[in-house]
């Protein structure tokens, strides 16, 4: 039997192991059994903490001088290359584990060393920096009246951002299948449908629903509310800084912050374990 603990960040949930060593190295099969609702313990995703020097050669590189480097898998047992939501409930793990001092925290990722402060009783993360892409892919979702054009967002991971009329509109889409690109995006991308809100004072509110690659619908992504909240800025002339974020599973704060190489997004919100067990299924 293997330990495990359970934990969610805005109602985006996950399985966690921690092994330091990299010894279980959990195959594609074993993901999708861990994360099935009823056959397994259920979850998003699956998040591996295992030290960055016991990472194969690839990672390592991309960890850095990272002590620890969270491995994320999507439900489907695919590897994304960061998450936003589980860094905050990663960097929970580790300060109840005892393993880190979370106060200031260095992650490696497949997206690079990403910067966690634990702030507020939650977290906040440098998800680094944000890039919009060309190309404007056309979105059809059930429900959708009529197709849309998306904004491509990359947030280490591939996002495709599109408007929606208002919250009947939000509301009335079926995201039980995922959404169809025109053209498509090779290996499949996360699409979140957004409702800008208006802007309060010098806040920028937006509410979304997104369907994630490798997961489906979830009632939070973490890099899905960075995606949005940099779209929307984007379609309201590049302004402002700071976003609130309205997801199925709770709020998020996307905070703009113009480093040396580009505009960096910090996703701030909470994070918690919530259960522990052992599983038979590693
Ligand atoms: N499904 C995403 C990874 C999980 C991202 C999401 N859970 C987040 O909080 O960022 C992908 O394949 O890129």
């Amino acid at each position: 039997m293997v330990a495990f603990a359970k934990g969610q960040g805005t109602g985006n949930d996950f399985v966690l192991l921690v092994d330091p060593a990299g010894e279980l190295s959990p195959t594609p099969e074993q993901v999708v059994a861990l994360c099935d609702r009823r056959f397994g313990i259920g979850g998003d995703g699956l998040i591996v903490a295992t030290r960055t020097e016991a990472m194969p050669e690839h990672e390592r590189a991309l960890g850095g001088g990272a002590e620890w480097f969270m491995d994320y898998r999507n439900a489907d047992g695919s590897v994304a290359e960061m998450c936003g939501n589980g860094i905050r409930v990663f960097a929970r793990l580790l300060e109840q584990e005892g393993l880190a001092d979370v106060t200031d925290l260095q992650v490696g990722t497949r997206a690079g060393i990403k910067h966690v402060r634990a702030v507020d009783g939650g977290f906040s993360a440098d998800l680094g920096a944000v890039r919009l892409e060309d190309g404007e892919p056309l979105v059809r979702a059930a429900g959708l009246p009529v197709a849309r054009p998306g904004q491509r967002v990359d947030v280490g991971n591939p996002h495709v951002v599109v408007a929606i009329a208002d919250d009947a509109e939000l509301a009335a889409l079926d995201l039980h299948t995922a959404p169809e690109l025109e053209p498509a995006t090779p290996g499949g991308v996360n699409v979140e449908l957004v409702v800008p809100q208006g802007i309060a004072g010098d806040e920028g509110r937006i509410r979304m629903r997104v369907h994630e690659r490798g997961s489906g619908e979830t009632l939070s992504c973490g890099t899905g509310a960075v995606a949005a909240a940099f779209a929307t800025r984007h379609w309201a002339g590049g302004a402002p800084n700071r976003w609130r974020v309205e997801v199925p599973g709770g709020v998020v704060h996307v905070d703009v912050d113009q480093q040396a190489d580009g505009e960096h997004a910090w996703l701030t919100g909470p994070a918690e374990i919530v259960y522990r067990g052992e599983t038979a299924i590693l």
